[in-house]
């Protein structure tokens, strides 16, 4: 996807980027690249691949649901910024926090946010088990997002504590969904969580599947959840 597809596919979406939008936009991208050659950040470093498979497919999410208010927005697992940052620049309004296990990618998340001159954002280095615990986060979050994490049945523990009753938690999957939901039903359950609607559709240029799941925390997580660093995924609620 080329800048000007990118612009264009955008704006038939409701979403129209003003040129201090788009310079960030070639910021992140060239922020990205350079910080990718003294770490390991993403495998995709192409340019037109970059600005269809992580910033366009980071939109995507707001094709499906309101980032326009002053929404608390916590991303889980965001690495390098997705789907957080990408959403961050095209709504400035949101409030992001992003949770990431590895401190390095925290690091280019901080220098990044001060080159886009991003207000509003903060970069906790964490485990989601552990920050998931902790009384200033734990379901104070309106939205929470995540991308190529972990299965369904394992990232609920990990994100639906995070959010507070009444807000969504947003999980961005590829083609593995429906088996991942039908996995995922009992997690979801015993945390508070109820599907509420699965959006399926095809990246544009090179038709991949997406998924994007709405998913309403109906009632509050059980407060033993979520359980220490790794047995989310090692006992899976499945
Ligand atoms: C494959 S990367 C995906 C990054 C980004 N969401 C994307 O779509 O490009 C997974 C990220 O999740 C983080 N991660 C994995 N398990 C985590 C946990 N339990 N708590 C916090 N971060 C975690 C990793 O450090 C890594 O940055």
């Amino acid at each position: 996807m080329n800048k000007q597809q990118f612009i264009s596919m955008l704006e038939e979406k409701g979403i129209t980027l003003s040129p201090q939008q788009l310079s960030q936009f070639d910021t992140y991208y060239r922020l990205l690249v350079e910080w990718n050659e003294k770490m390991n950040l993403t495998a995709i470093t192409d340019e037109e691949e970059v600005y269809l498979k992580h910033f366009y497919d980071s939109i995507t999410a707001s094709f499906y649901v309101d980032f326009t208010k002053e929404q608390r927005l916590c991303d889980v697992g965001a690495g390098a910024g997705f789907p957080s940052i990408p959403l961050k620049i095209c709504f400035p309004n949101l409030h992001v926090t992003i949770v990431d296990s590895l401190n390095k990618r925290i690091t280019f998340l901080e220098h990044l946010a001060n080159e886009l001159g991003l207000q509003h954002v903060r970069f906790v280095h964490d485990r989601a088990e552990t920050f998931g615990k902790k009384p200033e986060y734990r379901e104070k979050f309106d939205l929470v997002t995540a991308r190529a994490v972990a299965r369904l049945s394992v990232l609920s523990e990990l994100c639906l504590p995070l959010v507070k009753e009444g807000g969504q938690f947003i999980p961005m999957k590829a083609a593995a969904a429906s088996e991942e939901l039908e996995k995922g039903k009992k997690a979801l359950q015993i945390l508070g969580g109820k599907l509420e609607k699965v959006h399926s559709f095809s990246l544009p240029i090179e038709e991949s599947e997406r998924n994007i799941l709405i998913i309403q925390k109906t009632k509050q997580t059980p407060k033993k959840y979520p359980r220490k660093p790794g047995t989310p995924n090692k006992q899976p609620l499945e």
